[in-house]
């Protein structure tokens, strides 16, 4: 079982991340400041989690005290910023508070993976070969089957995974497409890593996930004054990936003002933060990313002309799942890996020859985020090592998306078709699936007059959680409401 530290002095926080993270199979010491915490051996943890603003020291000491272990810091939205400094000093990485539950099990599971990876573990069993572009990439009887952490070894990944080692080493402005769930986040990163700015950040930016007021400043930072509550002059990301990469996910999202903005960073390599008249010099490369047909949305004059062009130089296209083939178990394969290690099921767990049927056959609209999710469920439902159809949760007979959520920006769902009854295995998610009602319903009735930000609030999630569960249940923002 993996072990945590959690340092953060709010003991309401405390006790709801540490019963979080105990639901989550880790086990959780707790400590509420940089001094309580070092009377802990900290290397004996697989991961610190502290807030940053602590009495006495910051949680940014912890970083130098740990050495070995890596620290996740917890900050809150508005100070972004200095989560970038964190980083800078060492942090592993940020979760902006409040939290939502499922950013923050993603976030820890990942670090801990990359950690164990890091310090030795393979997860598969691949010889090094040369590449055409002489990258070492892993492959196997010339057959790339993972990069980075993108699995699959179809021929449209093969292509896909070879524009990348072609792309990624040219200084050029990339654009990613693929419908939600492919992996586009995962490419990013990939170019990242085979381009020659690999020790440099990347920064991920969801365009979708910050305040639209917000987000001009937080890109290209502000001087001091330039707006109520900018006390002092602040750096922003695009700064921050200074001789690194810049990733913009859902670039579709972007206000236009930032567009133009961002059009000049392009153009001239030169960011204006907000209320200054001068411009700096920037050398940052531009990943960007969407599941949006740009085209349509510069048509609706809703995105730059100029800014499609400049961004679309080298197009990167993720193929949607059910077009990868047996891909799906080869990846599902991994997935089971993956989940089972950090489920700690140290048992072989296998697929039924009927579940691969099955899932070689499906459709899977919400592509490999929806096939993630169907693994870690059949993991806890499955019997004697044993996955099979129906702890997949993916009875194609239950779609039964309402008439009214489908409009052109929808994600490609199955036909609608008539809803059965639950399985049982799918009773015992009754409490999450009524959940998920509940929101459903409440986005669908509200979204007319009121904006993102006011929705999320309203419900008590992050304007980025809002944004994932309308992918994930497929009810996209509608046109008219589009304003944040
Ligand atoms: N080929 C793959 N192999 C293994 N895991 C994958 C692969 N593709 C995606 N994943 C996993 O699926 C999930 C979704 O991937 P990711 O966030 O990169 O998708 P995305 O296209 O950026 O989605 P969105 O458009 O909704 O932001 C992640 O947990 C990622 O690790």
């Amino acid at each position: 079982m993996h072990s945590i530290l959690i340092v953060e002095d709010e003991s309401i926080i405390r006790t709801a991340l540490k019963r979080l993270l105990e639901r989550n199979s880790y086990r959780v010491t707790e400590a509420e400041s940089v001094t309580e915490a070092s009377q802990h051996d900290l290397n004996q943890f697989d991961l610190i989690i502290s807030d940053l603003r602590l009495p006495g020291a910051p949680g940014t000491e912890l970083i130098t005290m740990a050495k070995q272990t890596p620290v996740l810091i917890m900050t809150s939205y508005a100070s972004m910023r200095s989560a970038v400094d964190a980083m800078k000093l060492g942090a592993v990485d940020y979760i902006a508070k409040p939290f939502d539950h499922e950013d923050m099990i993603r976030t820890v599971r990942r670090v801990i993976e990359d950690t164990s990876k890091s310090t030795g573990f393979q997860g598969l069993d691949l010889t090094e070969g040369e590449d055409p572009a002489e990258i070492k990439v892993p492959q196997k009887d010339g057959i790339i089957n993972v990069m980075g952490d993108l699995v699959g070894s179809c021929e449209p990944m093969q292509k896909f995974y070879r524009r990348i080692l072609r792309v990624a080493p040219a200084d050029i402005t990339v654009l990613i497409q693929g419908e939600s769930g492919t992996g586009k986040e995962l490419a990013a990163r990939a170019v990242h890593q085979h381009s020659p700015r690999k020790d440099a950040p990347l920064i991920n930016v969801n365009c979708a996930a910050i305040p639209e007021s917000l987000i001009e400043s937080e890109l290209f930072g502000h001087e001091k004054g330039s707006f109520t509550g900018a006390t002092s002059a602040r750096q922003g990301l695009v700064e921050a990936a200074e001789g690194g990469t810049l990733f913009l996910d859902e670039i579709g999202e972007l206000p236009m003002e930032a567009q133009a903005r961002l059009l000049r960073v392009i153009q001239e390599s030169e960011v204006r933060r907000v209320g200054s008249v001068h411009s700096r010099k920037v050398n940052v490369r531009l990943v960007a990313a969407t599941h949006r047909n740009l085209k349509q949305l510069v048509k609706e004059n809703r995105f730059r002309e100029d800014l499609y062009y400049r961004l679309q130089v080298i197009e990167l296209a993720l193929p949607p799942l059910r077009e990868r083939g047996k891909d799906v178990l080869e990846i599902a394969n991994y997935l089971i890996d993956k989940h089972a290690r950090r489920l700690h099921i140290d048992s072989p767990i296998k697929l039924s020859k009927a579940a691969k049927d099955k899932m070689v056959a499906y459709d899977w609209p919400g592509n490999v985020r929806e096939l993630e999710n169907s693994i870690q469920r059949s993991l806890i439902l499955a019997d004697d090592g044993v996955i099979d159809v129906e702890n997949l949760g993916i009875n194609t007979d239950d779609w039964n998306i309402p008439d009214t959520l489908a409009t052109p920006d929808a994600p490609i769902t199955p036909e609608p078709k008539a809803a059965e009854p639950p399985t049982d295995a799918e009773k015992t998610d009754e409490e999450d699936l009524s959940l998920e009602d509940y929101f459903q319903h409440y986005v669908v009735e509200h979204q007319d007059e009121m904006s993102e930000t006011d929705l999320a609030q309203k419900l008590g999630i992050s304007r980025k959680c809002l944004w994932e569960r309308r992918q994930r249940l497929g009810i996209p923002r509608p046109k008219k409401t589009a304003k944040g």
